[in-house]
């Protein structure tokens, strides 16, 4: 194992997307590894939303179908720049609502209990607000959530196994939702083999893509995936509170969604202004109302990058540093008690490292007064996440040297291991 900083400059020099990180604003004085969270701001990503800020000065309510990205068009346009990086066709793709909103109307959309078959699927593992939104679509429908989510179990509380999660897929499931990658151990899950065993059974699946549009690659209309819904705020560096995305497969075109609004028209009926939806055909269907334009504008320079570089290159240089980062943890860290919790393998390793250790939320206190920024999730997580896009291996290896110093040194004690408001 090279453990010396001039190994990490090499791979910095021979990095062919360092050219990338100019275009972010990066601060020189600290690293940023919460890319998961929340990506940087692109000076492209800031352009646009200027952009869209002048179309509004300039053109006002002709801004809708004027200027160079009319308002009316501009939800689709930027699900046809997200559709490549999930591997569907331009129309399955929407920029609209946020992963909570669109999880909903999804559910609404595509939830169809009958006679025996009444169950949905998830996991014990999966982000709250996912399994909260899934208990109040039951309860709404005046379903007991004890009784009909079920949530499949983790072995070591950390990662899932595909055959458990098969295993749960019995007659009485009738829609599974399910995470691309899990937003703690970055574990991604095999969803060309879920996916099968989900049509075998005649049961609609969706995935959650938080943790994994704009990480990894995807394959949504060959595998045959029903829906998926993300954000855009954390690889996508969409910005706090960005549009969010959902993909719906074609074959589910022409449908009223469960949610309707005036913006699920298709787009030359909308002004008819008739009380009779007819709605678009296309994933647009699944929008409600007005789209909120400040909060997508940022996506317009931001998905041009992803454009630019495409996903295979991102994940190729994503797998390099966490692997770099996960052979210096081993190299430099074993004796401080951490335990590496992602997987380790490429095939199911998103793009985020998962430490856990029992002082966990200190720790990751002092790594933010020496200028790292982590994120601690409760009750013993640090994730740590080199972004592709604006990350270099030299951070790497001075994040693992910090944080060497500070469990040598000690220097976590002076913290109270408690998490804070927003951790
Ligand atoms: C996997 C996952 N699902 C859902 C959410 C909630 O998203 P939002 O608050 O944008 O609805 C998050 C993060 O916030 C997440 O990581
Ligand atoms: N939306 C947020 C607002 C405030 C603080 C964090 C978030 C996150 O997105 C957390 C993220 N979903 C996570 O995987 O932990």
């Amino acid at each position: 194992m090279q453990t010396q900083f001039s190994y990490a400059q090499e791979m910095d020099q021979s990095d062919v997307l360092i050219e990338y990180r100019n275009e972010f604003y990066v601060s020189e004085k600290k690293i940023y590894f919460d890319g998961n969270s929340l990506g940087l701001l692109s000076k492209r990503a800031e352009l646009a939303t200027g952009k869209i800020l002048e179309m509004w000065k300039e053109y006002a309510i002709d801004g809708w179908t004027e200027g160079e990205h009319p308002w009316f068009y501009l939800s689709e346009k930027l699900g046809e720049m997200s559709s490549k990086l999930i591997g569907a066709k331009p129309k399955e793709v929407v920029i609209t609502g946020s992963t909570t909103t669109n999880l909903h109307q999804l559910v609404a959309s595509f939830y169809k209990p009958e006679g025996n078959k009444t169950k949905i699927l998830a996991d014990e593992l999966n982000f709250p607000s996912d399994i909260y939104a899934l208990k109040s679509q039951l309860n709404l429908r005046g379903l007991d959530p004890d009784k009909h989510l079920v949530q499949v179990k983790s072995k070591n509380g950390d990662t899932l196994e595909t055959e458990d999660i098969i295993a749960c897929m019995t007659d009485e499931i009738a829609l599974i939702v399910l995470p691309g990658v899990l937003y703690r151990s970055g574990q991604i899950l095999d969803m060309k083999t879920l996916t099968e065993e989900a049509r075998k059974r005649n049961i609609i699946i969706g995935f959650d893509l938080c943790h994994s549009i704009g990480a990894i690659p995807h394959q949504l209309s060959e595998w045959g995936v029903d829906f998926a819904f993300w954000c855009t705020y954390k690889h996508l560096n969409g910005g706090p509170g960005s549009v969010g995305g959902l993909y719906v497969n074609e074959k589910h075109f022409g449908h009223e969604p469960g949610l309707a609004g005036w913006f699920s028209s298709a787009k030359d009926k909308q002004f008819d202004m008739e009380h009779t939806l007819i709605p678009a055909e296309s994933a647009g269907a699944y929008q409600i109302g007005t789209p909120h334009l400040l909060s997508a504008a940022p996506l317009l320079g931001s998905l041009e990058m992803f454009e630019e570089v495409g996903i295979d290159k991102i994940r190729e240089k994503s797998l390099r540093l966490t692997d770099y980062l996960m052979k210096l943890i081993d190299a430099e860290l074993v004796e401080y008690g951490f335990t590496i919790a992602n997987p380790r393998n490429d095939l199911s390793r998103g793009a985020h490292i998962f430490l856990k250790h029992p002082e966990a939320a200190r720790i990751c206190k002092a790594l933010k007064a020496e200028g790292v920024v982590p994120d601690f999730r409760n009750p013993n997580g640090i994730r740590l996440a080199p972004v592709a896009l604006y990350n270099t291996f030299s951070e790497v290896w001075q994040v693992v040297q910090i944080l060497k110093t500070i469990m040598a040194e000690g220097r976590y004690k002076k913290y109270e291991n408690k998490r804070g408001v927003i951790a």
